[in-house]
C-alpha cells in the first residue's frame, strides 16, 4: 500500500461530493459489521469499502480510458450502461493509483455493483453493505436489512431483485452478470437448505 488508511481516506474523499463520501462512510461501517458477523476479514472489508466508489465521479471519458488501457480489464463492459463502469475503473485505480495488491479486496471493489457468479465472502459483504448502509433509502431496503441479520445470500438476492425490478420499470438493459449472480446465490441457498440435494 502506498498510503496509510488516513491518507487514503483523505485522497478518496476528495474525489467525490460530500454526500457520496457520507455514503462511503456508511458502507465502511456496515461492511465491517457484516464482516465481523459472517467471518470475513474486517480490515479488508474496510479497505474495499473506502475505495469502492473512488471512480464514481470521474468523467466518463476517464473511466473509459482507464478501462481501455488496462490489460486486465473487461472491455465488454463498455458496451453496457455507464453506471456500471465505476466499479471496473475503481478496481484498476485501487491497484495502480493506490497500490492495493490484495486480490480479495480488488475483487470486492470490482464486483460491488454487478455481483458475479461464485461471489467470495468479501464480495458479498461489500456488495450488501452498499445496498443497506444507514443512509440508503429505497423501497424494500428495510426488508433487505432484516434479511441481512440472518443470511448474506437472502439479503443479496433481495438487493439484486430491487435493482432488476427498477431496471425493468425503466425499460433498461440488465447487465447479464447480475442475473447470473442472482441465479448462483439462489442455487447456494437451495444447497444450504437441502444439504446439497
Ligand atoms: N445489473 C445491472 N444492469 C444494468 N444497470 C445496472 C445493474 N446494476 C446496477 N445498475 C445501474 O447502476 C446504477 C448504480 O449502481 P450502484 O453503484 O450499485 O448504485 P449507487 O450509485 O446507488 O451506489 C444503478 O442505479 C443502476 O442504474
Amino acid at each position: 500500500m502506498k498510503y496509510s488508511r488516513e491518507q487514503l481516506i483523505e485522497t478518496v474523499s476528495g474525489q467525490m461530493p460530500e454526500k457520496r463520501w457520507k455514503h462511503t462512510l456508511g458502507v465502511m461501517q456496515t461492511a465491517v459489521k457484516l464482516a465481523e458477523k459472517y467471518g470475513a476479514d474486517p480490515v479488508k472489508a474496510d479497505l474495499a469499502a473506502i475505495l469502492h466508489d473512488v471512480a464514481k465521479y470521474w468523467p466518463v471519458e476517464q473511466m473509459k480510458a482507464v478501462i481501455e488501457e488496462s490489460s486486465e480489464s473487461n472491455k465488454e463492459l463498455l458496451q453496457h450502461d455507464k453506471q456500471l463502469w465505476h466499479s471496473e475503473a475503481g478496481f484498476i485505480a485501487a491497484r495502480k493509483d493506490y497500490g492495493v495488491e490484495d486480490a480479495e479486496v480488488l475483487n470486492a471493489i470490482r464486483w460491488h455493483t454487478s455481483g458475479r457468479e461464485e461471489m467470495s465472502l468479501l464480495d458479498k459483504v461489500v456488495c450488501l453493505a452498499d445496498y443497506i448502509e444507514p443512509g440508503r433509502d429505497f423501497p424494500g431496503v428495510h426488508k433487505i436489512r432484516e434479511l441481512a441479520q440472518h443470511s448474506l445470500e437472502e439479503a443479496l438476492v433481495a438487493g439484486f431483485d430491487s435493482t432488476i425490478s427498477l431496471l425493468l420499470t425503466q425499460r433498461k438493459v440488465i447487465y447479464p452478470l447480475t442475473v447470473l449472480s442472482r441465479n448462483d446465490l439462489l442455487q447456494q441457498l437451495k444447497i444450504q437448505s437441502h444439504g446439497g440435494l
